[in-house]
């Protein structure tokens, strides 16, 4: 794989974190690149992430072994004519999209399905561009596969096995499931935050005292309102049908919290907050990206003072690092338990091992 020649066609925050994960890794890779961004394409050539810049989608990209597709989803599709006079029948034609079926379907149409593997690494933030981009933004992250229905298993098995070396972790789906899901957990909660932050601004008085006072919570919830707007203009215009059922719903479920309002239902309303603060507590955290992979155990402890001491300096005298350690209390572990989290997998599995030979009860989730 370090030999291999890759293609990006659009090189912002997403295309620009890949290209250079892959350098990082494989140092010996030659990246072609294609964006009409001149100033920033120029920008990574002398960084040495692009060995190559493409004018257009000719045939500097006829000896790359993998292409990726990291432009707004639906200007993406429109290169995949013209990659179709180019590839070599080996190539791995992939993307970065948010929305997958859109791309599937124009693969299909043009019969690119024994190339064609979607992808979409659940890792990035509301920033935006090559400058941005970092090495490290899809590490721990889960990606998304989703494999054509004709593509074979060696090509699906290299894809698999190049993204996990990239540092990744890969979950194949089928592409009509991935729309589904992530217009719930990714496209529902943009649109939420777009729409909170236009609302409050069009209700804020003319000394803007909302804009102003906004503390916490309403900077939390709506950070990723600060995205870039053709790119969600075009996720919501791609992945329509989802969107539109869940949004449905979810209005429906704002018109009943309303209703619990109104009427003051005091138990209904407290379990609102409590079932929404239960689930969200049963997620795991993670500061590096939206969906990271966790390495987390949970230990039974007696409450008794020196017990977290205990635990940390049997870890800590076999070189075991922790990155996070508390109690928690939940209907799951009603009388408390620790949580203990770690950097990696290797240090999860050891401090199982070595917790359970102390004899503590120790859960995995
Ligand atoms: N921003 C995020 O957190 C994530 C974004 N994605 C997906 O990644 C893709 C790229 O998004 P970002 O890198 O965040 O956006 P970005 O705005 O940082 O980068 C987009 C790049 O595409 C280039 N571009 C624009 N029009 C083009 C065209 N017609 N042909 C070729 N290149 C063009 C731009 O010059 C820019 O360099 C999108 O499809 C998005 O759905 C996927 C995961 C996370
Ligand atoms: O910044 C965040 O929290 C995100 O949600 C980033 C993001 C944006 C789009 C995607 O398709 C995946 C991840």
């Amino acid at each position: 794989m370090n030999d291999s020649q890759v293609g990006f066609i659009g090189l912002g925050l997403i295309g620009g974190s890949v290209a250079k994960a892959i350098k990082a890794k494989y140092p010996n890779t030659k990246i072609t690149a294609y964006d009409p961004n001149t100033k920033s394409i120029h920008f990574a050539r002398q960084e040495g992430v692009v060995d190559t810049i493409a004018a257009s989608i000719d045939d500097a990209f006829s000896c790359c072994d993998f292409i990726f597709l990291c432009a707004p989803v639906s200007y993406n599709i429109t290169y995949l004519t013209s990659l179709k006079a180019v590839i070599k029948p080996e190539c791995i034609l992939t993307d970065v999209g948010s929305v997958k079926t859109s791309i599937h379907e124009k693969v299909i149409e043009l019969e690119l399905e024994e190339n064609f593997i979607g992808g979409h690494p659940m890792a990035g933030s509301e920033k935006t561009g090559y400058e941005n981009s970092v090495s490290h933004l899809i590490e721990n992250a889960y990606y998304v596969l989703t494999p054509s229905s004709k593509i074979s298993e060696d090509k699906i098995m290299h894809y698999i096995d190049y993204v996990e070396t990239l540092g990744s972790i890969p979950i194949v789906l089928d592409y009509k499931e991935h729309d589904y899901v992530t217009a719930a957990i990714s496209h529902l909660p943009h649109i939420i935050a777009s729409s909170l932050v236009n609302f409050v601004e069009k209700k804020d008085s003319s000394e803007k005292i909302m804009k102003n006072m906004a503390a916490g919570g309403f900077k939390d919830i709506t950070r990723i309102a600060s995205s870039s707007p053709t790119m969600w203009q075009q996720i919501c215009l791609t992945n329509k049908e989802n969107i539109s059922l869940l949004l449905n719903d979810y209005i429906e479920e704002l018109s009943h919290f309303k209703d619990l309002i109104d009427s003051a239902c005091e138990n209904d309303l407290y379990h609102i907050f409590d079932d929404a603060r239960e689930y969200r507590n049963s997620i795991a955290n993670s500061s590096l990206g939206p969906i990271k992979k966790i390495y987390e155990l949970y230990c039974d402890i007696i409450d008794e003072a020196g017990g977290i001491a205990t635990i940390a300096t049997i870890l800590a005298s076999n070189n075991i690092s922790i990155k996070n350690i508390g109690i928690i209390h939940n209907r799951e572990f009603v009388e408390g338990a620790l949580r203990i989290e770690f950097y990696d997998e290797d240090s999860s599995k050891r401090a199982f091992a070595l917790l359970v030979k102390y004899s503590y009860h120790i859960y995995e989730r």
